[in-house]
C-alpha cells in the first residue's frame, strides 16, 4: 500500500482517486475549492462533477498541500495543463522524500508550450523525483467513477517506472497497458482534443456519422504525421494514446472540448465560446500552440484540420463556410 498525493479536487481527480482507493492505496487530494474538499470529506461526494455518485470515506481532500504531500510516494497532476507548472513550483519547495510524479493531464505548458513530462522534468532535478510517468488514455472521468471497464496506457522512457505505475492503477475495470513512448503519446494526448472540438462543431453543423468518420480517420493521419515530425513514433498513434483518445474525445458527449465545439458550430460562431467560456477545455490552446508551431517551422506536413480549427476559434472564420473550404481543397492521394 502506497500513499498517493493527488493535485486537484476535479472530475479526472476524483476518477483516479476512486481507483487508487479500490485498489487499497491511501489518497489525499489538495484542492484549492473549498466547496469540492467539503464536499468530499463531509458529504463522501463531488456533486459538481458527479450528482450520482456517493464516494468512499478513503477518498480525502485538503487545502494544505503539505498536508497533502507528507509521506506520500506518488503525486498524481490531474488538474488542467495551464496551472500544472506553478504548482509543481509550490510541491517542490515542500518535497522532503523522493518522489514519483504521474502526469494525467492533456496538453502544453502555458507559457514554454512544453509538453507534460517534459515540464515536470524542468521543474524538479533527477535526485528529487523518479523518472517520469504519464497516465493517458481513452477515459472519460465520468465513467471511470462508474467503474465502466477503461485500458489507458503508462507511458515513461524508464519500463520499470512505467511498470511500477501500471501496477498501482490496474485492477478489474482499469486495465494499465505500457509505453515508452512519451513524445508520440503526449504528442497525441494533445493533439486529439483539437480534433475533437472539430468534431463537435461538425456535429452542431448537423453533419452525420460519415463526416465523423472522415474527420477521426484525417484527424488521426495528420496528429500522426506531427508526433512523428517531433520525434513520436507512427504505431503509438494505432494504440490507446492515438485512436483511442481519438475515438473517445471526438465521439463522447462527455468531452469539454466536443461540447466546446457542439456549441460553436450550432451557432456557427467561436466568438462567444472563446468570451465565455470557462470550462476545461484545452483543444482551444492546443490548437494555436500547434497552429503557430507548424506555420513557424519547415516540418514539410500539412495540417488542414488544426488550421480550419485556427480560423475558427482565432480569426472568427465561419464554421460552416470553413468545413466546406476543407471539402473543396485539391484532391489527392490518401498517403499525402
Ligand atoms: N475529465 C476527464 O475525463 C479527463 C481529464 N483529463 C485531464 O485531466 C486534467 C484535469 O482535467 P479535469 O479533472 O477534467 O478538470 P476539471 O475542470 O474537472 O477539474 C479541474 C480541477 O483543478 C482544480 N485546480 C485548478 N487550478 C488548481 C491549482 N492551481 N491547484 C490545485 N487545483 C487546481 C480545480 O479546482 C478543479 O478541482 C486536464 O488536463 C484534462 O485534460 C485526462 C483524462 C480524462
Ligand atoms: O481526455 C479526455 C478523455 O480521454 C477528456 O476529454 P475532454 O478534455 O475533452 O473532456
Amino acid at each position: 500500500m502506497s500513499k498517493i498525493a493527488i493535485l486537484g479536487t476535479g472530475s479526472w481527480a476524483t476518477g483516479l482517486a476512486r481507483v487508487l482507493n479500490d485498489n487499497g492505496h491511501e489518497i489525499m487530494m489538495y484542492g484549492i475549492d473549498q466547496s469540492e474538499i467539503d464536499d468530499i470529506n463531509i458529504r463522501h461526494c463531488n456533486y459538481k462533477y458527479f450528482k450520482d455518485v456517493q464516494l468512499e470515506k478513503g477518498i480525502v481532500a485538503s487545502l494544505s498541500l503539505e498536508k497533502t504531500l507528507a509521506d506520500a510516494s506518488y503525486i498524481l497532476i490531474t488538474i488542467p495543463t495551464q496551472f500544472v507548472k506553478d504548482t509543481l513550483l509550490k510541491v517542490k519547495s515542500l518535497l522532503k522524500e523522493k518522489v514519483t510524479v504521474i502526469n494525467a493531464a492533456k496538453g502544453f505548458d502555458m507559457n514554454t508550450n512544453m509538453r507534460m513530462s517534459e515540464t515536470i522534468r524542468d521543474v524538479f532535478t533527477d535526485s528529487e523525483i523518479n523518472p517520469v510517468v504519464s497516465l493517458i488514455g481513452p477515459s472519460h472521468a465520468e465513467e471511470v467513477v462508474e467503474r465502466i471497464l477503461t485500458a489507458v496506457c503508462s507511458v515513461s522512457l524508464d519500463e520499470k517506472t512505467a511498470q511500477d505505475v501500471q501496477k498501482l492503477f490496474s485492477n478489474q475495470y482499469f486495465r494499465v497497458y505500457t509505453s515508452n513512448d512519451e513524445i508520440g503519446a503526449e504528442y497525441g494526448a494533445a493533439y486529439k482534443n483539437v480534433i475533437a472540438v472539430a468534431s463537435g462543431i461538425i456535429a452542431g453543423l448537423g453533419y452525420g456519422d460519415n463526416t465523423r468518420a472522415a474527420l477521426i480517420t484525417r484527424g488521426l493521419y495528420e496528429m500522426s504525421l506531427y508526433g512523428v515530425v517531433k520525434g513520436g513514433q507512427r504505431e503509438t498513434y494505432f494504440g490507446l494514446t492515438g485512436i483511442g483518445d481519438l475515438i473517445v474525445t471526438c465521439s463522447s458527449v462527455h468531452s469539454r472540448n466536443y461540447q466546446a465545439g457542439l456549441e460553436i458550430g450550432e451557432s456557427n460562431r467561436a466568438i462567444d465560446f472563446m468570451a465565455h467560456n470557462t470550462k476545461t477545455c484545452e483543444g482551444v490552446r492546443t490548437c494555436k500552440v500547434i497552429h503557430d508551431d507548424v506555420s513557424q517551422n519547415n516540418y514539410g506536413i500539412e495540417t488542414p484540420i488544426v488550421d480550419a480549427v485556427y480560423r475558427v476559434l482565432y480569426e472568427n472564420a465561419d464554421p460552416k463556410a470553413t468545413v466546406a473550404e476543407l471539402m473543396a481543397r485539391d484532391l489527392k492521394s490518401e498517403q499525402l
